[in-house]
């Protein structure tokens, strides 16, 4: 039986309808020569081929509809009508695409190489022509998805994919731990987390969900559980004062770990958002344990298992965020008043940190296998993986 986290194995091949011999993967429409150079009414097989070379040098995506049209259109030029098995109701890609063949019925194979020749003719003419190199898109920053740098005893570990709301890649994951492990040793007093450009963080990037390695979906979910339990490990491990600077909209796992920091400085312009109800998830970062115990057992279950979205000043108003500053002051404000933190006898702030956080660790880090665990589950089942083909369907990602 084909599962969902197949399908999610297919979305790996991005469009995956390689997978069934057809040409499509179409990146960009640019302007081509009407009709391929075509002048008979009639569409040979030279045509179709010359058509099919079109389509791979597209840089723009004509969108899903477009390449399902083309998809059926060139199997039934080529096979003729739809000989396939109807593939099972998880199987979503394949159900679309045998969906979008079976529905050309018995259209003899010169009409279907025609009408094949034709819709990428007039895509190609309607659409721009190639355009140079654009400029880099709007708060988009040097440097990589991730910027750490070292000042006057401040360590600060910047999201930097404004592009993308600054989604947290698997990449990511792995160079904020070597980031915090260096931040725990040099002599810096404080850890600071934020995000550039208009988000703090869109959490986990969805796309992780797709590349699957060879051994299957199951040996993904089983190495992500491990990574993300290491990952929150070096949190509840961290041995110094850890700042969240949330200098705008936060999401998913850069809103749980909030619970594992000391200091939440928000801008008034953040929200917080834990949408694991819609995305078939269930919570992490040991936000099961600190959110109830900050907020109580029902605002916790409002955003954690509903998915409520808090302003800042309502996170505030939760425990979950220590100040909110407007926005207009928000940096001036918050750094002058980090700065000055820093000014503290380092041992002196050391040794409360640990004192603070000695009492629940061994809760946190049981509490975070837990979670890890039913995420492993979560991540393989129905619920997430059609969650995740919706979001990223419509962005034109599939
Ligand atoms: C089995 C494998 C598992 C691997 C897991 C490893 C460990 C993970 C542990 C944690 C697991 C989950 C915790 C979570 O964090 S769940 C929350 C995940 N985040 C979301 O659901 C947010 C998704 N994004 C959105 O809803 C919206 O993008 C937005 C943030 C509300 C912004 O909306 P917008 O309309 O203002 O902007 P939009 O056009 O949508 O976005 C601009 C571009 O950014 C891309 N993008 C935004 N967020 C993400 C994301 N989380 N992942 C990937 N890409 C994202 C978006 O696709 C746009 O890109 P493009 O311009 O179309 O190319």
């Amino acid at each position: 039986m084909t599962t969902m986290a197949q399908v999610i194995c297919g979305l790996a091949r991005r469009w995956c309808f390689g997978a069934l011999g057809s040409p499509l993967q179409v990146p960009c429409l640019q302007a081509l020569p009407l009709h391929l150079g075509r002048t008979a009414t009639r569409a040979s097989q030279r045509d179709l081929e010359n058509a099919v070379h079109q389509v791979k040098l597209w840089k723009k995506d004509p969108g899903n509809e477009v390449k399902l049209k083309l998809y059926a259109l060139y199997k039934q030029a080529t096979e003729g009508p739809c000989n396939l098995p109807k593939p099972g109701m998880m199987d979503l890609v394949n159900k679309a695409k045998w969906d979008a063949w079976s529905a050309l019925g018995s259209l003899p194979k010169e009409t279907a190489r025609e009408n094949y020749v034709d819709l990428v003719s007039s895509l190609s003419a309607a659409s721009e022509p190639p355009s140079p190199a654009k400029p880099a898109a709007d708060g988009e920053q040097a440097g990589g998805d991730l910027v750490v740098t070292s000042e006057n005893h401040i360590t600060t570990i910047t999201f930097n994919r404004p592009a993308k709301k600054n989604a947290i890649t698997t990449q990511m994951y792995q160079d904020i731990m070597l980031a915090l492990q260096a931040a725990s040793k040099d002599d810096s007093v404080l850890t600071v987390l934020t995000g550039n450009g208009e988000y703090y963080c869109s959490g986990n990037d969805l796309t992780n969900f797709t590349d699957i390695p060879p051994e299957g979906p199951e040996e993904k979910a089983r190495t992500n559980a491990i990574l993300l339990r290491e990952f929150v490990d070096c949190f509840i491990d961290f041995p110094k004062p850890l700042v969240a600077v949330v200098n705008g909209p936060a999401v998913g796992i850069s809103v749980t770990l909030l619970g594992l920091f000391d200091l939440v400085y928000a801008s008034d312009r953040a929200t917080f958002h834990t949408p694991f109800g819609p995305l078939g998830l269930s919570p992490e970062g040991c936000s099961s344990y600190t959110f109830p115990k900050m907020m109580g057992p029902s605002k916790a279950a409002e955003m954690l298992i509903f998915g409520r979205k808090l302003t800042a000043q309502e996170a505030c108003a939760q425990g979950l965020v220590t100040e909110v500053f407007p926005d207009s002051t928000f940096q001036k404000e918050v750094w002058t008043r980090l700065r000055a933190y820093t000014k503290l006898p380092p041992n002196a702030v050391r040794t409360s940190r640990e004192v603070m956080r000695s009492k629940g660790r061994e809760r946190l880090h049981a509490v975070n296998a837990e979670e890890c665990g039913a995420l492993q589950q979560r991540w393989l089942s129905e619920e997430c993986t059609s969650a995740v083909v919706r979001f990223l369907s419509r962005r034109g990602k599939l």
